[in-house]
């Protein structure tokens, strides 16, 4: 899929991973719609990508994917200033065993809201154009990080539900792609959750096995797990896949033939 004057929408899109994302997008010819909570941040970056690729090919919108509203309002306003998208990137997440509900909320149920979002505007069997929907999971979606129980369903859950959601569009023929990518430690601002007690909770104890964790898989850089990022949205043979990105390379998961 070439990406000359397609439109995309990312969450979380002001910093880290979200941002990485944005970014190539926006390098292969894409017009991004970049949504965030962060409203400083997010402006700067809108005011930077303004400078680097063109006024007219980014939009930064406050939006909380907590919100059905926000989502809902934000979808409008880049199918005004866009059109309608063909790329989806639900990216926003959060660590907070603390008030888990809240991470339940913005990693599990937000990327629910913004896919099913996607699916109405994108639906070919509605009139839509199809495309391609990247959820953002973690290797805590594959296997468990003990520091944060919560975190690690709401990836688990991010998984199956990329994986039923592109099962649904090859037997409907929504014409749509759905991928998880899967990162292991990246160096953003969300590993400073393990210095952070009160992001951990009751797990803050596990501190040293995080630390282990760490120092086996390593930190991966943001521009090394978006060029995979871009293998999925671009490659029109990939559906259902959750692609596994460590230190040492990226692998297509593959799950267990029931
Ligand atoms: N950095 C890492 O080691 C890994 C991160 N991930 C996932 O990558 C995604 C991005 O995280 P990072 O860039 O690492 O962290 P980050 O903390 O640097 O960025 C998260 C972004 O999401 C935004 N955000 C938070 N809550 C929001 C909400 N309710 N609505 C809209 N935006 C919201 C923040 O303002 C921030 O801009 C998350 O889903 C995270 O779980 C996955 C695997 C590894
Ligand atoms: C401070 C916590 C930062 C959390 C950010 C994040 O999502 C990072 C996750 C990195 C690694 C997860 C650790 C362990 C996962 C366990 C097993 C993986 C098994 C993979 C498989 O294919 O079976």
């Amino acid at each position: 899929m070439a990406l000359t004057s397609k439109v995309a929408i990312v969450t979380g899109a002001a910093q880290g991973l979200g941002r990485g994302f944005s970014e190539i997008l926006l390098q292969n010819g894409a017009k991004v719609a970049l949504l965030d909570v962060n409203e400083t941040v997010g402006k700067s970056l809108k005011e930077t990508f303004d400078n680097q690729y063109g006024p007219d090919k980014s939009l930064f919108l406050s939006c909380n994917v907590e919100s059905e509203e926000q989502l809902k309002a934000a979808f409008q306003k880049t199918i005004q200033t866009f059109g309608r998208p063909h790329i989806m990137c639900n990216n926003a997440g959060i660590i907070n065993e603390s008030n888990w509900e809240k991470a339940v909320s913005i990693n599990l149920m937000g990327v629910v809201r913004g896919t099913y979002l996607a699916l109405e505007h994108m639906n070919k069997l509605t009139g839509g154009q199809g495309g391609v929907v990247v959820n953002v999971g973690s290797l805590a979606g594959l296997g468990p990080l003990p520091c944060t129980p919560v975190y690690t369903a709401t990836k688990h859950g991010v998984v199956g539900f990329t994986r039923a959601m592109a099962a649904a569009s090859d037997i409907s023929g929504y014409g749509i792609r759905f991928n998880v990518i899967c990162p292991a430690f990246v160096q953003t601002d969300i590993l400073n959750a393990l210095y952070q007690p009160e992001k951990t909770g009751q797990f803050s104890s596990l501190i040293e096995n995080t630390k282990k964790l760490i120092e086996m898989y390593g930190i991966i850089e943001v521009p090394d797990v978006s060029k995979n990022f871009l293998q999925l949205v671009t490659d029109e043979t990939k559906n259902g896949e959750a692609l596994a990105v460590l230190q040492k390379g990226c692998s297509y998961v593959t799950f267990p033939a029931l």
